[in-house]
């Protein structure tokens, strides 16, 4: 790898030549396979895994595997996730106690969206935003499968959240960065570097600071994440944040053996970094910030809804069918809402914001979808076939075995044996539930949504959980 030489010569005076020349050698290096587990729906631990030190479920993999033909891979099982990612976790744990509202602004394709999702505390909601259209999509695919009802997934630009002042506990901004941390694996990184480049993206992550810090309740959690090595993006930004927009920098309990490294402006506040030579993971900076001012007691959710802006179309309501409110477990606990013919649950106590998000965003998708009316019959979603609240027993269930599984995911036809019902089936393989299927008799026709399907007809000699 041929790194250019404005790059070696700001990271070497930053890192110092010792560390820097290390640093070099472990670019060389493979980059490590690591994954996160759902342990709400699986919590089998892949063979001679050995854990993330500073993850609860995360594990790398001494091998790498194609995940792309491991159906529990759709099913939402696990999240393969670079591990210095993963510490995200340790500041979410020790800063968020209490049911929290959090906003994911830079959340594509979801890693760190998915690990919030698992360890924020009981209660809370997450909305996840991603400004790319088309990484937006992956996005909502990666969250309806991890399946957890506390979600809204929008497509905007941070400048659209000005609305939703003082709305979020916690907000995370991983922000668009040089991308230092991909050099290892990626080519194209390497030539996009410029000095230039690093300038545009440090000014362009103050404008989405700028635009996003009115929504951060005072009092409120920002954490700020790149995956680039260099201070303008990292340690400079951190400050120009606690300064300008007014916060103040907490410390991250750490263990000495996690190899992490602090500060490296020889300025005294505490953050983190990730360098591919001191820790097993493709590179992290982050820092965590408290915004100034005292947490209002007022509770900002019970706020009513504003006007549409859209013109307050009244749309003929459409009743929720008594039937599907049977779907999913405490069912009392959730709003159902009928959208377009589109039944949602979504969590009770966050109603009115999810009045406001509507207003405000563009969402993609909220709580669980649990079916389309079509006339008189309920076509159930894949987000309820997907969803850890989904109720046991209420649809029949059949079997997949790997190769019925992988052409089910490919969105080939299915052929159940015949004692299976007619009706919605939902498929399951190793106990995990892949999607539905309509069972017609001589033949099933396949629900799996088909811009997911898998697309490849090749099969792989690597699994991560062999049969
Ligand atoms: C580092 S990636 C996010 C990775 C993600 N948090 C994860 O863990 O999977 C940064 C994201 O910011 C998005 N982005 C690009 N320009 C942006 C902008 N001007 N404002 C907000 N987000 C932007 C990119 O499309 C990208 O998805």
């Amino acid at each position: 790898m041929n790194l250019p030489s404005d790059f070696i010569r700001r990271t070497s005076q930053l890192m110092g030549e010792e560390q820097f020349t290390l640093f070099c050698e472990a670019l060389q290096r493979e980059t490590p396979v690591s994954i996160r587990m759902n342990e709400r729906k699986f919590s089998q631990i892949p063979q001679d895994a050995r854990p993330v030190a500073w993850s609860s479920a995360g594990y790398y993999l001494s091998v790498r595997p194609t995940f792309t033909f491991d159906p529990l891979f759709h099913a939402g099982c696990y999240y393969v996730q670079e591990a210095s990612s993963m510490f995200v976790e340790q500041a979410l744990r020790q800063y968020v106690h209490a049911p929290s509202v959090m906003l994911d602004l830079c959340a594509a394709p979801g890693g760190k969206s998915t690990l919030a999702r698992s360890v924020l505390p009981e209660g809370s909601l997450l909305v996840a935003n991603e400004v790319m259209r088309n990484r937006s999509q992956v996005l909502a695919e990666n969250l309806i499968k991890w399946g957890h009802p506390g979600v809204v997934v929008t497509n905007n630009d941070p400048a659209d959240f000005a609305e939703l002042e003082q709305v979020f506990d916690v907000i995370l901004t991983d922000v668009p960065c040089s991308g230092e941390g991909m050099f290892r694996k990626d080519q194209v990184a390497v030539d996009e570097w410029s000095v230039d480049n690093v300038t545009l993206c440090w000014q362009r992550q103050q404008r989405i600071l700028r635009d996003i810090w009115g929504c951060l309740k005072p009092g409120g959690i920002l954490i700020y994440s790149t995956c680039t090595f260099n201070r303008e993006e990292n340690e400079d930004n951190v400050q120009w944040i606690a300064e300008e927009l007014g916060a103040e920098i907490l410390p991250v309990e750490v263990k000495e053996d996690w190899g992490i490294t602090g500060n490296l402006i020889g300025a005294d506040f505490p953050v983190y970094r990730f360098l591919p030579h001191k820790t097993v993971g493709e590179g992290l900076f982050l820092a965590v910030l408290r915004k100034h001012g005292e947490a209002s007691s007022e509770e900002n959710l019970s706020q009513k809804p504003k006007k549409n802006k859209k013109g307050d179309k009244r749309q003929k309501e459409v009743v929720c069918p008594k039937e599907v409110k049977d779907w999913i477990n405490d069912s009392d606990e959730y709003e159902w809402l009928v959208e377009d013919s589109l039944v949602r649950a979504f969590p009770k106590t966050y109603t009115e914001l999810y009045g406001r998000l509507k207003n405000a965003l563009k969402i993609l998708h909220a709580g669980v979808a649990i079916c389309s009316l079509k006339g008189k019959d309920f076509l159930p979603e894949h987000s309820l076939a997907m969803s850890t609240v989904r109720k046991e027993g209420i649809f029949p269930e059949a079997v997949l075995s790997y190769e019925q599984a992988v052409a089910y995911l490919r969105k080939e036809a299915v052929t159940l044996s015949p004692e299976v019902p007619r009706g919605y089936v939902l498929l399951t393989y190793r106990g995990i539930p892949l999607g539905f299927a309509k069972n017609i008799g001589n033949r099933a026709n396949n629900l799996y949504p088909q811009e997911w399907r898998i697309r490849s007809g090749y099969l792989p000699e690597n699994l991560v959980f062999p049969l």
